[in-house]
């Protein structure tokens, strides 16, 4: 299955990577999510039979990023359903694999609500299983369009806001085709840029200590024919400083209800040098990252992450295991490491939200709300 599954990956169109794919073999129904832990090395399917599968591939970042961890916990619950597992214990175990990040309680309540809806309505386990599956599928096809929407918003956006030549763009983490349905959040509008030959330049941030950036950002942009450079997150200070950024765009975990921002760590710093320097700080995200039921950034649960991450330096060799603690030591044993996954951008950092509704600007309470009111399947969510 793994090998098939890189197979397909060979044929896949530049800037175009399937994130996670549902399979029916004969054995049964599968999710296959591509092993971020070893890009770009290697291009392998992690074949997820059950829900534990699932949640460790979550809680081990090989499937990661906001919307994407949505529409894996919609196919988990849909999985359990499926597979005749208790699905209300695996979407409590999903809704918690990890914490930040909406989308993934979203997902998962997507999922159940229609496995238990079917239910209600007197269809059976199997049926109510394919509503499961049914509505995994809705959520994947409307984070497509959402991204695809984000692009268009975002790109006539950066016209608005940088007259004249081409961008220099600084990205943070990693936020194209692996975190979403379509081509992903902030780096789809550097896509969009790209493909209308706008794009001069896309400075992308490693983003330590998981290199999400130096991985994943440079692998998608390296795809896509972008012309892109690798920088230190400690470099970016000294970018804005020769004045070579025109944007910052990153993408979002959750935006609370006051506009705050929680977003990799390193994503405030930006926020603070783009201010300093006036230069527009962009978030891009689906509504569905918007948490209204979250008043303000001092109630986002930021994940605190293992220290080996900062005291070891890891990189999955090509065939080699992923286990935790597999690094080489680069501080001395027993150091303690602060390792929060993520940071909160206060509101009046952020120059803009990008939505697949259309851009914020100022963040504001009620500029959020109205544009969560315009979707169909209504903002964010209270977490599971
Ligand atoms: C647009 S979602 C991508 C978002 O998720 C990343 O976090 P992680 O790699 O830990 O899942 C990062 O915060 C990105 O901005």
């Amino acid at each position: 299955m793994a090998d098939q599954f890189a197979a397909s990956m060979a044929s896949v169109e530049p800037g175009s990577v399937p994130a996670l794919r549902w399979e029916e073999p004969p054995e049964g129904p599968v999710l296959v999510v591509l092993d971020q832990r070893r890009l770009p090395a290697e291009e392998v399917g992690l074949v997820c039979t059950d829900v534990p599968a699932l949640v460790d591939a979550v809680r081990t970042l090989a499937v990661r990023g906001a919307p994407l961890l949505g529409i894996a916990g919609a196919y988990g619950v849909a999985l359990a359903a499926v597979r005749g597992f208790d699905v209300v214990e695996a979407a409590e175990l999903l809704a918690h694999a990890r914490p930040t990040a909406v989308n993934l309680a979203y997902g998962v309540r997507r999922a159940l609500g229609a496995y238990e809806e079917a239910l209600k309505d007197g269809s059976g386990p199997a049926q109510a299983a394919a509503a499961a599956l049914a509505e995994a599928r809705a959520l994947h096809r409307e984070d497509a369009e959402a991204s695809a929407r984000m692009a268009e918003h975002g790109l006539a956006l950066l016209e608005e806001l940088v007259p004249g030549g081409g961008f220099r763009v600084l990205t943070h983490c990693n936020t194209g085709a692996l975190v979403s349905g379509g081509e992903g959040t902030a780096l789809a509008v550097a896509s969009a840029a790209h493909r209308a030959g706008r794009l001069r330049r896309l400075w992308v941030d490693e983003t330590r200590p998981l290199l999400q950036g130096a991985r994943l950002t440079a692998y998608e942009a390296a795809r896509a024919g972008m012309a892109y450079t690798l920088l230190a997150d400690n470099a970016a200070g000294s970018l804005f400083a020769a004045g070579e950024v025109d944007a910052v765009l990153i993408g979002a975990d959750r935006i609370a209800a006051d506009g705050s921002v929680a977003n990799k760590v390193g994503s405030y710093p930006l926020a603070v040098l783009a201010r300093y320097h006036h230069v527009p700080f962009l978030v891009v995200a689906p509504v569905t990252t918007v948490d209204l039921g979250t008043p303000t950034g001092s109630e986002i649960e930021v994940e605190q992450r293992p220290g080996h991450e900062i005291t070891e330096f890891t990189v999955v060799p090509p065939g080699a295991g992923a286990e935790p603690g597999t690094g080489v030591p680069v501080a001395p044993l027993g150091t303690q490491a602060y390792n929060p996954a993520f940071d909160v951008t206060p509101p009046e950092l952020v120059t803009a939200v990008v939505t697949e509704n259309g851009v914020v600007s100022p963040v504001t309470r009620a500029g959020l709300a109205e544009l969560c009111g315009r979707s169909r399947r209504g903002s964010g969510s209270e977490p599971a």
